[in-house]
């Protein structure tokens, strides 16, 4: 889109939203500096998880008992999209866009970009999984047995070899067993949850869903952003075709009755933000009883205290098969230990923990630079980098929906094509900025952490973080657009002495692990902040995460192929 329309969807009061809020935190994210889709925070409630701002109803209390008896104002939280517009939205106007339908034809459906030439250095990653009895890995497409029809898919799709994270899940998931795995940005995680699925929903013959009013799908896929959930449906299409699994999307800022047409044409997998799905429960138009499968996609946030409280809404939901009768799937890059604690609660206590890749989950084909840039030059230093890079897709991540909208209306004043995305941009807006940027129309996207996650744009050469974010995590997620499924990118990020400093740590952290050039300013900053809680030494963990379980008499490695164990250095290092 153009420098025009910038502006179009911007009220005042959303200049102010507290989702903008910059506090900055550290470790643990909060949502309280995050751009989320607002709507998919509508029944945040204190209790467990706490709160940043108050629910728009509902008891507050986070007390399960009010979903599980459906009645009550949180149900009442559920009505109100149909009664008004969104749930989010309720002073504001009824929210009518329908998205276009995704292209049907074959070569659209399998549409996808090539492996880098790094691709075959995932072989040398580390592999660690933690739990009883883990079935072992497997080398090869042809050793996960599935069938015909997905093994077509797969080839059509591209893929011929597996990624370290599909060699772990996908017998794992096979074998029936609860996963939390933890691997790094672009290395195939949502195939590697998703083909063992479909094997199993083919091997247990599953029929032609029909046209019903009630729905009961067999698998529940839930994201934190919209585009994220989008994207994972247009995957399960993509595996499921030719198959009678029907994927269905449904996600906030669209139509609810286009969700529900959607939904009752048929429903084997239900990819949704959860503010919508929570909805649609409330409308009696999915039931759970049928639940085999449910997956949590960049599950740290899903937990965190921003949806923490609508998954364990859901996984209370009248119908929701209990823990021990579904299987459930967490995936992401980043797993921080308080999370890892409170995912305990969805996950059987037995489930595996696979961990791949180098500490802080750093994809090391991202080339990353620190530069030191004051709040006053980073315009002119962006333009400076911009001007440099070319036609090449950049992401620009900045930490407010209002600088988002500053930043790309200056770059288009400075005739650099740019477009931007956040979450007070009506969804068809933000729907046009993608596939605007994605067909390389205009070679800049503006985001805030709204697109920090998930997103698999083909060609994004560069990320540069105008502002860092305020965790080290959501740092990890972002340059993880760039440099995916072994090709190569660049991030530059802005390192703002008045208030980055408590990122030094981590950053030097993060950066070394990935083997990057370290700038001695930046040690020194690292050295001379003393971060209360960071235990990670500059030489840090072999792994992307590690298993809050580590240490208990419980744990083994079992699982550990000899070719992917980590030398007795590393090993030490482990803790
Ligand atoms: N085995 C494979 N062979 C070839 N391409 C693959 C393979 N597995 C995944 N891909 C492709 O790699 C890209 C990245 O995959 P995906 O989006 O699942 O990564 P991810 O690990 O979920 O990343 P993120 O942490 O950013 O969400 C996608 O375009 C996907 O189609």
């Amino acid at each position: 889109m153009g420098p025009r329309n910038l502006f179009l969807t911007n009220s005042p009061e959303s200049s102010n939203d507290c989702e903008d809020n910059p506090t900055r935190n550290r470790g643990f994210s909060k949502r309280g500096d995050n751009d989320l889709d607002p709507d998919e925070c509508m029944q945040r409630t204190g209790g467990l998880f706490g709160s940043r701002r108050p629910a728009l109803s509902g008891t507050g209390n986070g007390d399960t008992s009010q979903s599980r008896s459906g009645s009550g104002s949180e149900r009442d939280s559920w009505k109100s999209e149909a009664e008004g517009g969104e749930s989010n939205d309720i002073q504001g106007p009824k929210v009518t866009y329908i998205p276009p339908p995704p292209p049907e034809d074959e070569d659209s459906i399998f549409a996808h970009y090539q492996t880098g030439i790094n691709f075959d250095k995932y072989d040398t990653i580390l592999v660690e999984v933690s739990g009883h009895d883990a079935p072992p890995a497997i080398l090869t497409f042809e050793e996960a047995n599935l069938c015909q029809t997905l093994n077509n898919n797969i080839a059509k799709a591209g893929y011929t070899k597996l990624t370290p994270v599909q060699k772990y899940s996908i017998p794992i998931i096979l074998a029936g067993r609860d996963l939390m795995a933890c691997a790094q940005t672009g290395s195939g995680k949502t195939a590697a949850f998703l083909l063992p699925i479909l094997a199993h929903m083919m091997h247990d013959g599953i029929t032609a869903s029909r046209f019903k009013e009630l729905q009961e799908p067999e698998c529940i896929i839930v994201a934190p952003t919209r585009e994220l959930v989008n994207q994972i449906y247009l995957e399960a299409r993509k595996f499921s075709f030719g198959t009678c699994v029907r994927a269905v999307v449904i996600y906030g800022g669209t139509q609810l009755g286009h969700s529900i047409r959607q939904i009752v044409q048929g429903c084997n997998i239900l990819c949704a933000t959860p503010g919508r799905l929570m909805d649609i429960i409330g409308k009696e138009k999915i039931g759970l009883k049928q639940i085999k499968y449910l997956v949590l996609d960049e599950a740290d946030r899903m937990l965190d205290m921003g949806f923490g409280p609508e998954m364990k809404k859901l996984i209370s939901c009248p119908g929701m098969p209990s823990k021990e009768q579904r299987q459930t799937l967490m995936f992401s890059a980043t797993f921080p230990e308080e999370i890892q604690r409170l995912a305990a609660e969805f996950l059987k206590s037995n489930y595996l923990f696979v961990a791949v890749g180098q500490v802080g989950g750093a994809c090391r084909d991202v080339q990353q630079t620190v530069l030191q840039v004051g709040q006053f030059s980073k315009r002119e230093k962006l333009v400076e980098i911009l001007r440099n890079i070319g036609d090449e897709r950049t992401m620009v991540f900045v930490e407010t929906k209002k600088k988002a909208d500053f930043i790309a209306t200056f770059l288009c004043q400075e005739k650099i094509s740019t477009t931007s995305i956040h979450g007070d941009r009506e969804q068809r807006e933000r729907e046009q900025a993608l596939g605007d940027f994605r067909c390389g129309k205009c070679p800049v996207l503006v985001a805030t952490s709204v697109a920090a996650r998930g997103l698999d744009i083909e060609n994004v050469q560069h990320v540069i973080n105008f502002d860092l974010p305020s965790t080290i995590d959501e740092y990890v997620h972002r340059i993880g657009r760039t440099g995916r499924c072994g090709n190569t990118g660049r991030a530059i990020s802005f390192f703002d002495l008045e208030s980055d400093n408590h990122l030094a740590q981590p950053l030097v952290k993060v950066l070394t692990d990935a083997q990057q050039d370290v700038p001695a300013w930046l040690e020194e900053i690292a050295f001379s902040t003393y971060i209360p809680g960071f235990s990670g030494s500059t030489r840090g963990n072999v792994f992307a995460s590690v298993d809050t379980r580590k240490g208990k008499s419980s744990l083994n490695t079992a699982g550990f192929s000899s070719s992917q164990a980590p030398n007795p250095v590393d090993d030490e290092s482990w803790d």
